[in-house]
C-alpha cells in the first residue's frame, strides 16, 4: 500500500488506498494509484502537482461525485465510497461543501435564491441563516444579484456561501482562487480560514503557491501517487 504518509488527531474524512482508473478505447489512465488521506477537525490540507497529476480525481472521489475503483472514503465514520449515488447524494448534501474555481452558483437564481435552493434540497431548516452568511462574507449588498453580475471577488464569496451554508463537515474546493487577483485570493482564504477555526475540514486542491504556504500540510501527488520527498506535515 502507498500512502500520503497524513495523518491527523480528530479525524473527519478518512481515505485509504484510494485508486481511480480511466478508459479511453484502449488506453488504461492510472489517475490515482493508492492514495490515502486524512483530515482533521479544523485542518486545511492542500492537494497540489502537475496538470494530469489526479488532484480534481481525488477530490471528486472525496466528496462522492465519482466512486473509486479501490479504497475507501469515510467521513464522521459514514462509508461514502461504493454506495448507491442516492446514498452519496444524500451525504454531499449533509456533510459535504463543495467549491469550484467555475462558479457553483446557478445562473438564473440571485445569490440569496441560490443558497435557499441549496438549503432546501437537503431539508435544512436549522443551521446557518443565509442573509446573516452574506453579511458574515461581506456581500450582503449583493444578495438579490445575479451571478453574472457580480466581481470576482464576489462571485467566489458568494460560491463559499453556497458551500457552507449547509454547515458540512468537510469543505472540498478545487483551484478555488483559480481566476482571482492576489488581494482577493487572499480575502477567500482569510473566510475559508475563519471557517476552518470553527471546525471545517477543508481540502484545496491548488497550483498557486500562495495557497501551499497558506494550508496547513500539503499533500504532493504525481501521476495519481503521493510524493513523499515533497509533502509537506503539520509543524
Ligand atoms: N473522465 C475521465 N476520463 C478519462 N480520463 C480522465 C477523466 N478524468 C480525468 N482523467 C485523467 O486522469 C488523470 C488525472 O486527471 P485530474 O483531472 O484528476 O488531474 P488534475 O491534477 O486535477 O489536473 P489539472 O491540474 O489539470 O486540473 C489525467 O490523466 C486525466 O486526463
Amino acid at each position: 500500500m502507498i500512502t500520503s504518509g497524513l495523518r491527523a488527531a480528530d479525524p473527519v474524512m478518512i481515505a485509504e488506498n484510494l485508486y481511480r482508473f480511466y478508459h479511453a478505447g484502449d488506453e488504461e489512465v492510472l489517475a490515482l494509484q493508492g492514495v490515502s488521506l486524512t483530515v482533521s477537525k479544523g485542518e486545511v490540507v492542500a492537494v497540489a502537482g502537475p496538470s494530469g497529476s489526479g488532484k480534481s480525481t481525488l477530490l471528486a472521489c472525496l466528496g462522492g461525485l465519482d466512486d473509486p475503483d479501490g479504497g475507501t472514503v469515510r467521513i464522521d465514520g459514514t462509508r461514502m465510497s461504493r454506495q448507491p449515488e442516492a446514498i452519496r447524494a444524500r451525504l454531499r448534501r449533509e456533510v459535504v461543501g463543495i467549491l469550484y474555481q467555475s462558479s457553483n452558483l446557478l445562473p438564473h437564481l440571485s445569490v440569496i435564491d441560490n443558497l435557499e435552493l441549496v438549503r432546501r434540497l437537503a431539508g435544512s431548516t436549522t443551521g446557518i441563516d443565509p442573509t446573516q452568511l452574506l453579511d458574515e462574507l461581506g456581500i450582503g449588498h449583493r444578495a438579490h444579484a445575479l451571478p453574472a453580475h457580480l466581481s470576482g471577488g464576489e462571485a467566489a464569496r458568494a460560491g463559499v456561501a453556497v458551500a457552507v451554508v449547509n454547515e458540512p463537515r468537510v469543505l472540498l474546493a478545487d483551484e478555488p482562487t483559480g481566476e482571482l487577483d492576489s488581494g482577493s485570493e487572499k480575502r477567500l482564504l482569510a473566510l475559508l480560514r475563519q471557517r476552518a477555526t470553527e471546525g471545517l475540514a477543508v481540502v484545496v486542491a491548488s497550483h498557486s503557491p500562495v495557497v501551499l504556504r497558506w494550508a496547513d500540510r500539503v499533500l504532493h501527488l504525481a501521476d495519481g501517487r503521493p510524493v513523499h520527498g515533497l509533502t509537506r506535515e503539520a509543524s
